[in-house]
């Protein structure tokens, strides 16, 4: 599909500068209604620079973005329909939290009646029913988000554009709000186009992940192919793999990828963990480096001689090399 019958976002041969720094390049990606796309890469790969494109706080230097089939360029900020969040929520401190979130609604003229209900029920979508009138300086880092995420859609933005909204958060509280977040935008059938340089975060929110590499997108697809079939030793480092040469191939080693068995490549115990409530070993193989194996059985002794197995479910053999 191209031209006027494309529905939701198309970005066509995008192409961002700032005086001699090329920080989009060439970049296409479609995102279809109800849809949410994450954009992953690493710091500086032009991400943000791609996502401010979109919004239109950047003027894009070659290609075009498009909504529902019209051109945007031209189409300021306000009045493109696309909803904002940042890392930071930049939420009013002197409202409270409601007042946070009304300040998103498009109802100036409904009755105060209809717009308190639909901030109780924007709370309420958000897990912050009740929190209304607190001050949002007394709110956590992650509650702050809620309430940032409320007032976005307020407005019932046709695209939701997020750059990297959880990042300030640790780990855990990343991981419980990445799920959250991607229940709230499928529930309200959100379009969204997510930025983050985190892989656990891109494929717990998205149905499409677009991996960026040096201003330009190398791999699009689902969760699923993209781990299966990384394009890429790259690609495949930044999705979590460890890439190493077996028996004349590249292979990507996921993290349960080795475990310990009578036979197969050989190396040296450094030291046992847990990672991720289970018994690993870290071992040193010639070649490889240090490699972590999971274990079953009881955990070998440092500088024990082993062999490792390569669980096949969990590797994937690189043809496209880089
Ligand atoms: N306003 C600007 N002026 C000049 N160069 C810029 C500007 N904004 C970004 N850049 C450069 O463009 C490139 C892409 O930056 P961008 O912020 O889009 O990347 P990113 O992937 O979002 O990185 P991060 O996650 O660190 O924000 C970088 O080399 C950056 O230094």
């Amino acid at each position: 599909m191209r031209g006027a019958e494309v529905s939701g976002l198309e970005i066509t041969a995008a192409e961002v500068t700032y005086g001699i720094t090329t920080a989009v390049a060439g970049v296409d990606l479609h995102v279809s209604a109800g849809e949410v796309v994450a954009v992953l890469g690493p710091s500086g790969c032009g991400k943000s620079s791609l996502l401010r494109a979109v919004a239109g706080l950047e003027a894009l230097t070659a290609g075009s973005v498009q909504w529902d089939g019209a051109e945007l360029a031209g189409v300021p900020v306000h009045r493109r329909g696309f909803g904002l969040m940042f890392q930071d929520g930049q939420l009013f401190p002197h409202r409270d939290v409601a007042g946070n979130v009304e300040f998103g609604l498009r109802m100036a003229r409904a009755s105060r009646t209809r717009r308190a209900d639909r901030v109780a029920a924007l709370l309420d979508l958000v897990g912050l029913a009740g929190f209304g009138s607190r001050p949002v300086a007394s709110l956590s880092g992650g509650e702050q988000q809620r309430v940032a995420l409320a007032r976005a859609l307020a407005p019932r933005p046709r695209l939701l554009l997020l750059d990297e909204p959880l990042s300030a958060l640790d780990r855990e509280l990343r991981e419980s709000l990445a799920a959250e977040l991607r229940r709230i935008l499928t529930e309200t059938h959100t379009t969204a186009l997510y930025v983050t340089h985190d892989h656990d975060e891109a494929f717990a929110v998205a149905d499409r992940v677009a991996v960026m590499r040096q201003a330009q997108l190398v791999q699009v697809g689902t969760p699923a192919e993209l781990w299966r079939a990384p394009d890429d030793a790259d690609v495949a480092r930044f999705l979590g793999y460890r890439v190493v040469e077996h028996e004349g191939q590249t292979v990507a080693l996921g993290p349960d990828a080795l475990t310990l068995a009578p036979q197969g490549v050989a190396g040296t115990v450094r030291a046992t963990g847990f990672s991720r409530g289970r018994p690993t070993a870290r071992v040193d193989v010639p070649g490889w480096g240090e490699v972590t194996a999971v274990m079953t059985g009881d955990l070998p002794d440092p500088g024990a001689e082993v062999s490792l197995q390569i669980d096949w479910r969990y590797a994937v053999v690189l043809c496209g090399v880089r």
